[in-house]
Protein backbone atom coordinates (compact mmCIF):
# COMPACT_ATOMS: atom_id res chain seq x y z
CA UNK A 1 0.00 0.00 0.00
CA UNK A 2 0.93 4.09 -0.77
CA UNK A 3 0.99 5.48 2.08
CA UNK A 4 2.22 8.61 0.68
CA UNK A 5 1.81 9.31 -2.77
CA UNK A 6 2.69 12.83 -4.42
CA UNK A 7 2.01 14.12 -8.23
CA UNK A 8 3.71 17.53 -9.13
CA UNK A 9 3.02 18.74 -5.76
CA UNK A 10 4.18 22.24 -5.83
CA UNK A 11 4.01 25.45 -2.98
CA UNK A 12 5.11 29.11 -4.10
CA UNK A 13 5.00 31.94 -1.94
CA UNK A 14 4.97 34.98 -4.03
CA UNK A 15 8.38 34.39 -6.07
CA UNK A 16 9.73 31.89 -3.88
CA UNK A 17 9.11 28.38 -5.02
CA UNK A 18 9.35 26.75 -1.84
CA UNK A 19 8.35 22.61 -3.58
CA UNK A 20 8.42 22.29 -7.45
CA UNK A 21 7.13 19.62 -8.68
CA UNK A 22 7.34 16.78 -6.21
CA UNK A 23 6.18 13.47 -7.48
CA UNK A 24 6.94 11.08 -3.96
CA UNK A 25 5.94 7.20 -3.32
CA UNK A 26 6.17 5.87 0.06
CA UNK A 27 4.94 2.34 1.32
CA UNK A 28 3.56 1.04 4.17
CA UNK A 29 5.72 -0.14 7.08
CA UNK A 30 9.10 1.76 5.87
CA UNK A 31 10.94 3.86 7.65
CA UNK A 32 11.33 6.71 4.59
CA UNK A 33 13.79 9.82 5.08
CA UNK A 34 13.26 12.87 3.55
CA UNK A 35 16.59 14.73 3.55
CA UNK A 36 18.20 18.13 2.39
CA UNK A 37 19.93 21.25 3.88
CA UNK A 38 17.43 24.01 5.62
CA UNK A 39 15.16 25.88 3.38
CA UNK A 40 14.94 22.71 0.88
CA UNK A 41 11.15 22.52 1.19
CA UNK A 42 10.91 19.53 3.76
CA UNK A 43 8.99 21.17 5.92
CA UNK A 44 6.54 22.61 3.45
CA UNK A 45 6.06 19.65 2.00
CA UNK A 46 5.34 17.70 5.24
CA UNK A 47 2.71 20.82 5.97
CA UNK A 48 0.91 20.28 2.94
CA UNK A 49 0.77 16.41 3.26
CA UNK A 50 -0.67 17.37 7.02
CA UNK A 51 -3.27 18.89 5.33
CA UNK A 52 -1.73 22.39 7.42
CA UNK A 53 -1.56 24.18 3.86
CA UNK A 54 -2.75 24.32 0.41
CA UNK A 55 -0.70 23.15 -2.70
CA UNK A 56 -0.30 26.01 -5.26
CA UNK A 57 -0.33 23.16 -7.85
CA UNK A 58 -0.41 18.97 -7.95
CA UNK A 59 -1.67 16.83 -5.81
CA UNK A 60 -1.57 13.87 -2.64
CA UNK A 61 -2.69 11.25 -1.17
CA UNK A 62 -2.55 10.21 2.47
CA UNK A 63 -3.56 6.56 3.19
CA UNK A 64 -4.64 6.81 -0.32
CA UNK A 65 -6.95 9.45 0.20
CA UNK A 66 -6.88 12.24 -1.92
CA UNK A 67 -6.03 15.39 0.07
CA UNK A 68 -7.63 17.35 1.68
CA UNK A 69 -9.76 14.21 2.98
CA UNK A 70 -10.10 14.35 6.56
CA UNK A 71 -10.22 10.07 6.85
CA UNK A 72 -7.20 10.12 5.56
CA UNK A 73 -5.24 12.32 7.61
CA UNK A 74 -6.90 10.42 10.44
CA UNK A 75 -4.81 8.05 10.93
CA UNK A 76 -1.35 10.43 10.71
CA UNK A 77 0.35 11.34 13.76
CA UNK A 78 2.78 14.19 13.21
CA UNK A 79 5.69 16.29 15.26
CA UNK A 80 6.58 19.14 13.52
CA UNK A 81 8.95 21.39 14.74
CA UNK A 82 9.51 21.68 18.67
CA UNK A 83 6.30 19.92 20.49
CA UNK A 84 4.69 22.54 22.67
CA UNK A 85 3.84 21.32 26.20
CA UNK A 86 2.95 22.84 29.03
CA UNK A 87 5.48 23.39 31.28
CA UNK A 88 4.39 22.88 34.70
CA UNK A 89 2.55 19.81 34.44
CA UNK A 90 3.86 16.21 34.21
CA UNK A 91 4.54 14.48 31.05
CA UNK A 92 1.46 11.99 31.70
CA UNK A 93 -0.70 14.78 32.39
CA UNK A 94 0.32 16.52 29.51
CA UNK A 95 -0.58 13.69 27.24
CA UNK A 96 -4.17 13.26 28.96
CA UNK A 97 -4.90 16.53 27.91
CA UNK A 98 -4.01 15.99 24.06
CA UNK A 99 -5.86 12.75 24.31
CA UNK A 100 -9.17 14.32 25.47
CA UNK A 101 -8.43 16.36 22.47
CA UNK A 102 -10.38 14.86 19.53
CA UNK A 103 -11.37 14.15 17.04
CA UNK A 104 -11.47 10.69 17.22
CA UNK A 105 -10.82 10.62 21.42
CA UNK A 106 -7.89 8.79 22.44
CA UNK A 107 -8.62 4.95 24.09
CA UNK A 108 -8.46 5.49 27.50
CA UNK A 109 -5.07 2.83 27.78
CA UNK A 110 -3.48 5.08 25.17
CA UNK A 111 -1.66 7.35 27.49
CA UNK A 112 0.22 4.63 29.20
CA UNK A 113 1.14 2.71 26.01
CA UNK A 114 2.14 5.89 24.62
CA UNK A 115 4.80 6.27 27.38
CA UNK A 116 5.60 2.69 27.64
CA UNK A 117 6.06 2.91 23.69
CA UNK A 118 8.77 5.85 23.97
CA UNK A 119 10.41 4.82 27.30
CA UNK A 120 9.09 7.73 28.92
CA UNK A 121 6.86 5.49 31.69
CA UNK A 122 9.41 6.30 34.71
CA UNK A 123 9.37 9.79 34.28
CA UNK A 124 6.52 10.52 33.47
CA UNK A 125 5.36 11.75 36.85
CA UNK A 126 7.84 14.44 36.32
CA UNK A 127 7.39 17.66 35.15
CA UNK A 128 7.90 18.53 31.66
CA UNK A 129 9.84 21.69 32.43
CA UNK A 130 12.67 19.13 34.02
CA UNK A 131 12.69 17.22 31.20
CA UNK A 132 16.07 17.15 29.31
CA UNK A 133 15.27 18.11 25.01
CA UNK A 134 15.38 14.21 24.16
CA UNK A 135 12.98 13.57 26.91
CA UNK A 136 10.82 16.68 25.57
CA UNK A 137 11.28 15.23 21.94
CA UNK A 138 10.11 11.59 22.75
CA UNK A 139 7.17 12.78 24.57
CA UNK A 140 6.39 14.92 21.27
CA UNK A 141 6.72 11.34 20.05
CA UNK A 142 4.27 9.77 22.16
CA UNK A 143 2.05 12.27 21.82
CA UNK A 144 1.94 11.45 17.82
CA UNK A 145 1.14 7.99 19.21
CA UNK A 146 -1.97 8.44 20.84
CA UNK A 147 -4.38 7.40 18.22
CA UNK A 148 -2.77 4.65 16.63
CA UNK A 149 -2.12 6.27 13.74
CA UNK A 150 -0.73 4.33 10.46
CA UNK A 151 1.61 6.91 9.51
CA UNK A 152 4.06 8.99 11.22
CA UNK A 153 5.23 12.58 9.97
CA UNK A 154 8.12 13.65 11.76
CA UNK A 155 10.15 16.86 11.14
CA UNK A 156 13.53 16.78 12.23
CA UNK A 157 12.86 15.14 15.34
CA UNK A 158 16.23 14.83 16.78
CA UNK A 159 17.09 18.03 16.70
CA UNK A 160 19.23 19.58 19.38
CA UNK A 161 19.44 15.91 21.07
CA UNK A 162 22.65 14.89 21.97
CA UNK A 163 24.50 11.32 19.99
CA UNK A 164 22.91 8.98 22.62
CA UNK A 165 19.60 10.09 22.44
CA UNK A 166 19.85 10.10 18.97
CA UNK A 167 20.63 6.92 18.41
CA UNK A 168 17.88 5.23 21.14
CA UNK A 169 15.18 7.43 18.94
CA UNK A 170 16.40 5.97 16.06
CA UNK A 171 15.85 2.52 17.31
CA UNK A 172 12.47 3.55 18.49
CA UNK A 173 11.81 4.85 14.63
CA UNK A 174 13.01 1.39 13.76
CA UNK A 175 11.02 -0.29 16.29
CA UNK A 176 7.35 1.43 15.21
CA UNK A 177 7.79 0.62 10.98
CA UNK A 178 8.97 -3.02 12.55
CA UNK A 179 5.47 -2.83 14.03
CA UNK A 180 3.87 -1.89 10.78
CA UNK A 181 3.98 1.84 10.90
CA UNK A 182 5.34 4.15 8.68
CA UNK A 183 7.47 6.77 9.00
CA UNK A 184 8.11 9.53 7.23
CA UNK A 185 11.01 11.68 9.10
CA UNK A 186 12.83 14.89 7.81
CA UNK A 187 16.18 15.19 8.39
CA UNK A 188 19.07 17.64 7.38
CA UNK A 189 21.46 14.77 8.40
CA UNK A 190 22.56 11.79 6.48
CA UNK A 191 24.19 10.09 8.54
CA UNK A 192 21.51 9.52 11.15
CA UNK A 193 18.49 8.80 8.32
CA UNK A 194 21.12 6.54 6.90
CA UNK A 195 21.80 3.66 9.30
CA UNK A 196 17.47 3.43 10.25
CA UNK A 197 15.97 4.75 6.18
CA UNK A 198 15.06 1.92 3.98
CA UNK A 199 14.25 4.50 1.70
CA UNK A 200 15.23 8.34 1.25
CA UNK A 201 14.23 11.14 -1.34
CA UNK A 202 16.69 14.00 -1.25
CA UNK A 203 15.53 17.54 -1.84
CA UNK A 204 17.48 20.40 -3.01
CA UNK A 205 15.80 24.00 -3.30
CA UNK A 206 12.31 22.60 -3.59
CA UNK A 207 13.17 19.72 -5.96
CA UNK A 208 13.52 16.25 -5.37
CA UNK A 209 17.39 15.69 -6.76
CA UNK A 210 17.02 11.70 -5.66
CA UNK A 211 14.69 8.82 -4.69
CA UNK A 212 15.53 5.27 -3.83
CA UNK A 213 16.52 2.82 -1.17
CA UNK A 214 19.27 3.97 0.72
CA UNK A 215 21.79 1.42 -0.31
CA UNK A 216 21.07 1.86 -3.98
CA UNK A 217 22.49 5.35 -3.84
CA UNK A 218 25.21 5.00 -1.78
CA UNK A 219 26.36 2.93 -4.61
CA UNK A 220 25.31 4.52 -7.45
CA UNK A 221 27.45 7.40 -5.96
CA UNK A 222 31.13 5.38 -6.87
CA UNK A 223 34.03 7.09 -7.74
CA UNK A 224 37.42 6.50 -8.76
CA UNK A 225 40.69 6.91 -6.81
CA UNK A 226 43.39 8.04 -9.30
CA UNK A 227 47.27 7.99 -7.43
CA UNK A 228 49.58 9.10 -10.09
CA UNK A 229 53.56 10.31 -9.67
CA UNK A 230 53.07 14.21 -8.43
CA UNK A 231 54.60 15.04 -12.26
CA UNK A 232 51.73 13.26 -14.07
CA UNK A 233 49.16 14.57 -12.09
CA UNK A 234 47.72 17.87 -14.12
CA UNK A 235 48.60 15.66 -17.12
CA UNK A 236 46.12 12.98 -16.26
CA UNK A 237 43.83 16.25 -15.14
CA UNK A 238 43.81 17.25 -18.27
CA UNK A 239 42.89 13.73 -20.31
CA UNK A 240 40.10 13.76 -17.95
CA UNK A 241 39.16 17.05 -18.74
CA UNK A 242 35.23 17.15 -19.01
CA UNK A 243 34.47 14.23 -16.16
CA UNK A 244 33.75 15.60 -13.02
CA UNK A 245 37.16 15.49 -11.53
CA UNK A 246 39.14 17.10 -8.65
CA UNK A 247 42.07 16.93 -7.07
CA UNK A 248 42.95 15.41 -3.69
CA UNK A 249 46.59 16.32 -2.62
CA UNK A 250 49.39 16.80 -4.93
CA UNK A 251 49.17 13.19 -6.37
CA UNK A 252 45.21 12.16 -6.28
CA UNK A 253 42.53 12.70 -8.50
CA UNK A 254 38.83 11.83 -8.00
CA UNK A 255 36.73 11.63 -10.78
CA UNK A 256 33.24 10.78 -9.82
CA UNK A 257 30.82 8.31 -10.98
CA UNK A 258 33.57 6.89 -13.17
CA UNK A 259 34.46 3.33 -14.29
CA UNK A 260 37.86 2.26 -13.20
CA UNK A 261 38.93 0.25 -16.15
CA UNK A 262 37.86 2.77 -18.09
CA UNK A 263 39.98 5.67 -16.41
CA UNK A 264 43.06 3.17 -16.50
CA UNK A 265 42.37 3.10 -20.62
CA UNK A 266 42.30 6.98 -21.39
CA UNK A 267 45.37 7.04 -19.32
CA UNK A 268 47.50 4.35 -20.82
CA UNK A 269 46.80 5.30 -24.31
CA UNK A 270 48.18 8.68 -23.48
CA UNK A 271 51.04 6.87 -21.49
CA UNK A 272 50.64 8.77 -18.60
CA UNK A 273 50.24 5.76 -15.80
CA UNK A 274 48.63 5.80 -12.66
CA UNK A 275 50.39 4.33 -9.58
CA UNK A 276 47.11 2.67 -8.15
CA UNK A 277 43.12 3.02 -9.44
CA UNK A 278 40.50 2.34 -6.93
CA UNK A 279 37.22 2.14 -6.74
CA UNK A 280 35.46 4.20 -3.88
CA UNK A 281 31.57 3.81 -2.71
CA UNK A 282 31.73 7.14 -0.52
CA UNK A 283 28.92 6.95 2.44
CA UNK A 284 25.97 8.48 1.24
CA UNK A 285 26.60 11.15 3.53
CA UNK A 286 29.34 12.56 1.07
CA UNK A 287 26.98 11.53 -1.77
CA UNK A 288 24.09 13.85 -0.20
CA UNK A 289 26.58 16.56 0.55
CA UNK A 290 27.78 16.50 -3.22
CA UNK A 291 24.35 16.52 -4.62
CA UNK A 292 22.94 19.12 -2.31
CA UNK A 293 26.50 21.95 -3.45
CA UNK A 294 26.31 23.96 -6.33
CA UNK A 295 28.23 23.81 -9.11
CA UNK A 296 29.81 27.61 -8.51
CA UNK A 297 30.33 26.30 -4.78
CA UNK A 298 32.12 23.21 -6.36
CA UNK A 299 34.64 25.25 -8.56
CA UNK A 300 35.10 27.51 -6.11
CA UNK A 301 35.93 24.74 -3.69
CA UNK A 302 38.09 22.36 -6.01
CA UNK A 303 41.23 22.53 -5.33
CA UNK A 304 43.13 23.73 -8.26
N1 LIG B 1 5.19 30.89 4.99
C1 LIG B 1 6.19 31.15 4.14
N2 LIG B 1 6.25 32.31 3.49
C2 LIG B 1 7.25 32.59 2.62
N3 LIG B 1 8.25 31.73 2.31
C3 LIG B 1 8.25 30.55 2.93
C4 LIG B 1 7.22 30.19 3.87
N4 LIG B 1 7.49 28.93 4.32
C5 LIG B 1 8.62 28.54 3.69
N5 LIG B 1 9.08 29.50 2.87
C6 LIG B 1 10.28 29.40 2.02
O1 LIG B 1 10.23 28.19 1.31
C7 LIG B 1 11.50 27.57 1.22
C8 LIG B 1 11.45 26.17 1.79
O2 LIG B 1 11.27 26.23 3.18
P1 LIG B 1 11.04 24.96 4.12
O3 LIG B 1 10.86 25.46 5.52
O4 LIG B 1 10.00 24.09 3.56
O5 LIG B 1 12.45 24.21 4.00
P2 LIG B 1 13.06 23.08 4.90
O6 LIG B 1 13.76 22.16 3.98
O7 LIG B 1 12.03 22.49 5.77
O8 LIG B 1 14.11 23.85 5.76
P3 LIG B 1 14.27 23.91 7.35
O9 LIG B 1 14.92 22.64 7.72
O10 LIG B 1 15.15 25.12 7.54
O11 LIG B 1 12.89 24.11 7.91
C9 LIG B 1 12.46 28.51 1.94
O12 LIG B 1 13.06 29.33 0.97
C10 LIG B 1 11.56 29.31 2.85
O13 LIG B 1 12.12 30.57 3.10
Amino acid sequence: MRVIRCEGLTKRYGSTVAVDGLDLAVDAGQVFGFLGPNGSGKTTTMRMLLGLIAPTAGRAWVNERRLPDPDGLSRVGAMIEEPAFYPWMTGRRNLKVLALHGPPPARPDAVGAALERVGLSAVAGRKVKAYSQGMRQRLGLAAALLRDPALLVLDEPTNGMDPAGIREFRALLRALADDGMTVFVSSHLLAEVEQVCDRVAVMNRGRLVEQGRVAGLAAARQRVRVVLDAADRDAARGLLAGRPVRTDGPRTLLVEGADGREINAILGRAGVWARQIRVEHPGLEEAFLRLTVTEEETDATAPR
